[in-house]
């Protein structure tokens, strides 16, 4: 469970999150709103890359404040950009990263194992920096989920996919067994959700089904 409780978040002096609170029990939530509606920032707070500047945010019980190293191991978070976590030189090693301390013939199992789920086996050895921005998108990706994750939080994480590798990844996450956060400015995404929120100036305006949540959201836009 995801306890979001009273969350104000300011950057300097500009608030863009105006006292949050929402409990998250379902396997799929989705979140959409307007660029710069404070989407990403309550992303980021959820596995404690952002620290509320007022209000907590629990996971399983864990803190983010209190038990960041913990909450960070049990969320996983995979960027918009895919730049921003892509951190050793090769796809292999870079899947590899996040198995380090586990025995070399474990690790080098579930990294081939992972990399040909995400039709990258034939990459392994390839410079990550060298990939299209949509193989990167699904190595990072890969990358996160080879840790086995409770949680996977995903900002955007569809952006710089063709139409084909952006229905992967949806069907991908869609057979996930963790739980998983999306958001996303595709809306024909989230109808595949258990439960959306809608932000707006930092709040949550709408939270319900996808399809009311959508239609809330387009009425909003409009
Ligand atoms: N590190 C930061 N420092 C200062 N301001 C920030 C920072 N990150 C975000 N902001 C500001 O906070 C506000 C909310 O940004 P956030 O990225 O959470 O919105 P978003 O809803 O995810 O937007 P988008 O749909 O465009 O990605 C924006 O006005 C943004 O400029």
């Amino acid at each position: 469970m995801i306890e979001v409780d009273a969350v104000t978040h300011r950057y300097g002096d500009r608030t863009v999150l105006r006292d949050v609170s929402v409990t998250l029990t379902e396997q799929r939530v989705g979140v959409i709103g307007a660029n710069g509606s404070g989407k990403s920032t309550f992303a980021r707070l959820l596995n404690g890359l952002v620290l509320p500047s007022a209000g907590t945010v629990t996971v399983d019980g864990l803190s983010t404040r209190r038990d960041g190293a913990a909450v960070r191991r049990s969320v996983g978070f995979v960027f918009t950009d895919p730049d921003a976590q892509i951190l050793m030189p090769t796809v292999a090693e870079d899947v590899a990263f996040g198995l380090r301390g586990l025995p070399a013939a474990a690790v080098a199992e579930r990294v081939a194992e992972a990399l040909a789920s995400f039709g990258l086996a034939g990459h392994a050895d390839h410079p990550a920096h060298l990939l299209s921005g949509g193989q990167k998108q699904l190595l990072a990706l890969c990358s996160v989920l080879v840790t086995e994750p409770k949680v996977l939080v995903c900002d955007e994480p569809t952006t710089l996919l063709d139409l084909r590798n952006t229905r992967k990844v949806l069907a991908l996450l869609a057979e996930l067994p963790q739980r998983v956060v999306l958001v996303t400015h595709d809306l024909d995404a989230v109808l595949a959700m258990d439960r959306v929120l809608v932000f707006d100036d930092g709040r949550i305006v709408f939270d319900g089904l996808p399809a009311d949540a959508v239609s809330f959201y387009v009425d909003l836009s409009s």
